[in-house]
């Protein structure tokens, strides 16, 4: 990866300013190397460069004045303390994650175990979760047990950071907020994509294919079936082929972000059935919230990433709950019981699972026709209002943004006096 220097032109457009660092590996050798050993090689080289990083920064006479970590490196902290910088985390995912997480890893609660595969789980604020609507890193059977260390030790660091920022609203997860605020100082100031665009537009890494825009524009208004499943996510061939025949089972048009999985390679032909893209568009990657945003859109088959869902909640659009691992099993319950703007389709972690074509057809139908599918678009509708409300001056989420901003102001004059005083 190239190393930029903070007079560098940054990546990324508006207002997030992209800075990179050395982690000694090249394009191809990245690929061969497993992800938790990723993390790890992340964290060695990251602790290394973030001091200079921020010595550069100073240098050129922008001074750090806060770091904000998210959950999957939870070492910047320790970074931060040994530079005497305030540090914040961002946590990415909903607030019902980070309690479930929390009594996890304190203990607080009974989870399922190998002993106990099925057993519920009860927590403070929020509905009782099945054992396959847990966060399924933490469950015993996940064949990814890193990915929980990995932002388990978040918590272990939790005494580090001043502030919890989420990427949530406090209209959206009233009592949870509620509960985690008596023993965390957490501050919900989502959703951030919302506000990023009133500011000054989102800065986006990867090069959408901004012709399915164009595409949109010529279907009729609730018409199409938008899908997509996110950064990480590729479907197997397989379900590719069960989607495929599912969409074309609905009659419905349809946007379809398509990647081939990593096994498959950079391999173009996701072998789709012929005669598919007659009736819909299918692409690499999207303009998301662009996209979501379109009155041609009716619903979105999303695999419920938490930025995906506060992207439909933010756009007011029913969604087919289709999760496949993590959190993103908690946020389709969520979506689907507690938000009441969607149905599910397969539960729990259904990343070996095949969801088949009849029931992918069913879903769609569900979500689009009948007097279930209007209630979920009212509420879908009142969603978005609530999402734009939080986010305007005075609301929930921008007045937490302004009382952080202070606090990192203040922390900055704090320090000025200090060093001056030694
Ligand atoms: O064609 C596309 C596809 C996706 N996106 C964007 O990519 C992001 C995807 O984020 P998310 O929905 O959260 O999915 P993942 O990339 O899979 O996110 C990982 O990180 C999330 C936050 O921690 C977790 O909730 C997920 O489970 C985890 O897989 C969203 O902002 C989308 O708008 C695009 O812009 N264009």
């Amino acid at each position: 990866m190239k190393s930029l220097s903070p007079s560098s032109p940054s990546a990324g457009a508006a207002a997030v300013h992209f800075d990179f660092f050395e982690d000694g590996q090249d394009e191809e050798s990245i690929k061969r190397v497993p992800l938790d050993h990723l993390l790890t090689l992340l964290e060695h080289a990251g602790r290394k460069a973030l001091p200079q990083m921020v010595q550069n920064y100073a240098e050129a006479g922008n001074p750090v004045s806060c770091f904000v970590s998210n959950p999957f490196i939870p070492w910047v902290s320790d970074v931060a303390s040994s530079l005497d910088i305030p540090c914040a985390v961002l946590w990415i995912q909903s607030c019902a994650s980070f309690t479930t997480y929390y009594h996890f890893h304190n203990k607080l609660a009974p989870f399922p175990t190998a002993q106990d595969p099925e057993r519920d789980v009860v927590l403070p604020g929020m509905p009782l979760l099945k054992h396959d609507e847990v966060p399924s890193f933490l469950h015993p059977t996940t064949p990814y047990p890193f990915l929980a260390t990995s932002i388990l030790q978040q918590f272990a660091h939790l005494g580090n950071v001043f502030c919890v920022l989420m990427e949530t609203f406090e209209e959206l997860e009233p009592e949870v907020i509620r509960h985690v605020s008596t023993f965390c100082k957490v501050k919900p100031v989502g959703p951030l994509w919302l506000s990023a665009r009133a500011s000054a537009g989102p800065g986006d890494l990867i090069q959408a294919d901004n012709d399915c825009v164009g595409w949109l524009d010529g279907q009729l208004p609730g018409s199409v079936v938008y899908i997509s499943m996110g950064s990480i996510v590729a479907m197997t061939a397989e379900q590719r082929a069960e989607m495929a025949h599912g969409l074309l089972g609905s009659g419905m048009p349809f946007l379809w972000v398509a990647r081939p999985t990593m096994d498959e390679g950079d391999d173009p032909d996701l072998g789709l059935p012929e005669g598919l893209e007659e009736r819909g568009k299918v692409v690499r990657w999207a303009p998301q919230e662009e996209v979501l945003g379109h009155v041609a859109v009716a619903c979105f088959v999303t695999h419920c990433g938490w930025n995906s869902t506060l992207e439909a909640i933010g756009a007011g659009k029913p969604v087919v709950a289709f999760p496949q691992w993590g959190d993103q099993v908690t946020d389709a319950k969520f979506l689907e019981e507690v938000f009441r703007v969607g149905v599910r389709m397969g539960r729990g972690d259904t990343w070996t699972k095949l969801v088949r074509r009849e029931e992918v057809e069913r879903c769609l139908r569900e979500v689009t026709v009948g007097p279930r599918a209007e209630e979920m678009k009212e509420n879908a509708a009142r969603w978005k209002r609530e999402a734009e409300a939080a986010v305007k001056p005075g609301g929930s989420s921008e007045r937490n943004v302004r009382e952080f901003v202070e606090e990192v102001k203040k922390r900055s004059v704090r320090r000025k006096t200090k060093t001056a005083t030694l």
